[in-house]
């Protein structure tokens, strides 16, 4: 018994906030891989259903929030930024996992990434099969994000993600595809392997994170309105229009290409800017973009600001996270560079 206690007391403390999600989803039958409910079970009954958790950690659990990521909103980012913080504040926690639907699961964690003053770990973590379907992916995803979050190695590494046994920078991850396991990827490579509770490190994140960044979430009361607007060959100006008309303080181009913006719509986002709404040039190629300043269009002359590597979803968060910080185009640029 003596043993026992001895062994709880080396252990870390990790908890688990649950927010929904596939890794929360049940189907009707065990072929149910695609057709199923996210966001049903509840997080004392995911702890229960990996019981080899305790032998890597000792862990509680949160529910947080239920629901499907596609419908988090900003609200919903700053309640568990801020339950997130508390938490890693707090003497007796080591690291933090946050279970989370897979659709919107490289936005929260570039969220945290951004807004997180701690070294200790937090991972974030979902699933694409629901638990009740044939060769689920949530267990292993799960007993491999406290793995992560135990390890002391995690630490001042930035908000990770660990799917299909690697782990991920939460700023670079992306889903590439709603279809197979193997469906988290970053362009640049993951950091680091995940194999049997241990974790394998082969590099490090070069970009600003956690406590190196300037933003933090005790200093953010509400985030503003960013959106994002398609481009296509023959697209029009309308949605571009109708977004600043609606509030926006920052639209994001989603372009093709290197960020490159159709002539048909030029000279709206060059009126936009004028008007005060900042015009941040992104891309929505497959692989992951990378959008060059003053390349295919003319950012100085236009007063416009690229996105660098940030998909379109990912650009939107930092512009969220760095208009509360300043209006200046300038500014925002040397944050789309250094985040
Ligand atoms: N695989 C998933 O987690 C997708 C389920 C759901 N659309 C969500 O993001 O919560």
């Amino acid at each position: 018994k003596e043993a026992q206690t001895q062994t709880e007391q080396k252990l870390a403390n990790v908890v688990i906030l649950a927010t929904g999600g596939t890794i929360a989803g049940a189907g009707a039958s065990a072929a149910n891989s695609a057709t199923y409910q996210a966001a049903k079970v509840g997080i004392e009954q995911l702890i229960a259903g990996v019981p080899e958790l305790s032998q890597l950690a000792n862990v509680r659990g949160e529910q947080v929030m239920q629901i499907a990521s596609e419908s988090i909103t900003n609200d919903n980012l700053l309640q568990l930024g801020r339950r997130v913080a508390e938490l890693a504040d707090s003497s007796d926690v080591d690291g933090i996992v946050i279970t989370h639907g897979t659709d919107t699961l490289e936005e929260t964690a570039y969220f945290l990434n951004l807004v997180e003053k701690t070294d200790k770990p937090i991972i974030v973590v979902g699933s694409m099969r629901p638990g009740t379907a044939m060769s689920a992916d949530g267990m292993l995803n799960l007993y491999n994000a406290v793995a992560v979050a135990s390890s002391k190695d995690a630490r001042g590494k930035g908000v990770l993600v660990t799917m299909n046994d690697e782990i991920q920078s939460g700023r670079d991850v992306s889903k590439m595809i709603n279809i197979k396991t193997e469906a988290f990827k970053s362009a640049w490579g993951p950091l680091g392997m995940v194999v049997e509770g241990k974790s394998y490190w082969f590099r490090l994140p070069a970009k600003r994170h956690t406590m190196d960044s300037e933003f933090d979430i005790k200093d953010i009361k509400s985030l503003p309105a960013v959106e994002i607007a398609y481009s296509y060959g023959n697209v029009s100006d309308t949605a571009y229009k109708a977004l600043a008309q609606s509030g926006a303080k920052a639209i994001i181009h989603a372009g093709t290409g290197n960020g490159s913006v159709s002539s048909r719509v030029v000279p709206a986002l060059q009126a936009l800017r004028k008007d005060g709404v900042q015009i941040i040039r992104s891309s929505h190629v497959n692989a992951g973009g990378f959008v060059l300043r003053n390349a295919e269009q003319p950012d100085d002359k236009n007063d416009w600001v690229v996105a660098h590597d940030l998909n379109p979803q990912k650009a939107r968060i930092l512009a969220m996270v760095a208009l509360t910080k300043t209006n200046d185009s300038k500014e925002l640029q040397r944050m789309f560079w250094e985040y």
